[in-house]
């Protein structure tokens, strides 16, 4: 299947295969990539997978495993062999449990993207402190990045305001891909970290994830539109 050149990745965030795929079929697979989360799969099981796969999208399986080295690495291998484009991990499990995913990957010659979630976009400074963490989401995500790095993961889950400060720690090339994105106005919702579409791809994100202000758009083929306009139209070297 031919790889997208968009930035875009739309989140099937629905609740049964069927809604996901009235979506699905509106969108051009040459045009944005997709990504599967927790409902979904939970819901409707690897067969969603196989549906996407059969209309030539490349999928991002955003299950966010998160356990002990061996447990993940079985998971990440079992999305792979799945014939996902993209997978994560939580960074905070570990360099021994992100080393492990990566491990299995190269075992089995498995090409799937492997990337980790740094600090979720929906936190703030004060749902870190409750945690444990009295320090800027910035300063953890920093932390957590270079040990992803380190661990052989290609890229991060930020939010786009990291995203040049991880460009400067980690290079180019280490995928940041970055949920909460906003068109200007629009209603954060449970996000904290947010920022619009050409502000993320002009601080260095490398994709940009967007569920709501799509999905749930009165008319979500114009949100879309009106986002991959605002993209084409940033100035030169953003
Ligand atoms: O830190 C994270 C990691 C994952 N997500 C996921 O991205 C989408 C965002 O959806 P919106 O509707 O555009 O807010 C959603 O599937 C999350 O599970 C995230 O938001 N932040």
């Amino acid at each position: 299947m031919p790889s997208p050149i968009s930035p875009l990745i739309i989140a099937l965030d629905y609740a049964s295969l069927d809604a996901a795929l009235c979506m699905a079929d509106r969108l051009d697979p040459r045009r944005c990539r997709v990504k599967v989360g927790k409902e979904l799969f939970t819901r409707s099981g690897p067969d969603i997978l196989e549906a996407l796969h059969g209309r030539g999208f490349e999928v991002f399986l955003d299950l966010k495993f998160h356990d002990i080295p061996n447990t993940v690495a079985s998971a990440v291998q079992a999305a792979a062999e799945q014939g996902v484009w993209m997978v994560n991990v939580h960074a905070s499990g570990g360099r021994r449990m992100m080393t492990a995913a990566r491990e299995r990957l190269e075992t089995h010659n498995l090409d799937t993207r492997l990337i980790a979630v740094t600090v979720l976009t929906s936190m703030e400074r004060s749902d870190l402190a409750e945690t444990g963490l009295d320090i800027e989401p910035m300063e953890q995500v920093e932390r957590l990045a270079a040990l992803a790095l380190a661990s052989g993961m290609d890229g991060v889950v930020c939010s786009a305001r990291e995203s040049a400060r991880i460009r400067e720690i980690c290079g180019d090339s280490f995928l940041k891909v970055t949920p909460g994105i906003r068109p200007a106005n629009g209603e954060a919702g449970d996000q904290r970290r947010i920022m619009t579409p050409a502000d993320a791809m002009a601080a260095g994100s490398t994709h940009l994830v967007v569920g709501r202000p799509v999905t749930q758009a009165d008319d979500p083929m114009a949100a879309l539109v009106a986002i991959e306009q605002e993209l084409a139209t940033r100035p030169q070297g953003q």
